[in-house]
């Protein structure tokens, strides 16, 4: 799909292809609807980014929650999106050891405690030595640290599920 067909979506085949560009938050999609026409995928990312740098800290840790554990009670009950599932798989959170699994829950408990959200990487950017070891370090840092973290974390994610959306001629070509 290029972009002039993305600017010719009426608003609810708009939300129904990119809705879970930034996982679970529908209303940023539905939000920077209104700023199209869109010149570049570039300037669709852009709109959303900007969106998210709008919002008040409030609005920027409710994103932040929407996202599910890596290697969390989701991906154990197979309730992940499709697009967490394939990203969790390929960074091998679908595949730890039991003790791996174990550390990651509990850095995971020890990180929302402290922050009050979830710890959010971009797993498709990394592996799960990477991941552990981010999440660890992570927990030492003051919360406003976390928080801006975890928003780029989730640009970057919301780029990759674009460039998938858009890059490729398969089943999402409308
Ligand atoms: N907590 C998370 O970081 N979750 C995720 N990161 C991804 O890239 N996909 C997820 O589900």
């Amino acid at each position: 799909m290029d972009i002039s067909a993305v600017n010719a979506l009426s608003y609810e085949d708009f939300v129904n292809t990119f809705g879970n560009v930034v996982e679970k938050c529908p209303v940023i999609t539905a939000a920077v609807w209104s700023r199209r026409p869109f010149v570049s995928l570039n300037a669709l990312e852009a709109a959303i980014s900007d969106f998210i740098d709008e919002l008040p800290e409030s609005g920027k840790e409710g994103i932040l929650r929407c996202h599910p554990d890596l290697a969390g009670r989701d991906l154990q009950r197979g309730t992940l999106t499709r697009e967490s599932r394939q990203e969790q798989a390929g960074a091998g959170m679908d595949a730890l050891t039991s003790g791996e699994t174990e550390r990651m829950a509990r850095l995971n408990e020890v990180y929302k405690k402290r922050f009050g959200f979830p710890f959010v990487i971009c797993a498709r950017m990394n592996d799960k030595a990477n991941i552990l070891r981010q999440l660890s370090e992570s927990c030492q840092n003051e919360r406003a640290v976390e928080r801006a973290r975890g928003i780029e974390e989730v640009k970057k994610i919301c780029r990759l599920r674009l460039q998938s959306l858009l890059l490729t001629d398969g089943a999402n070509k409308l």
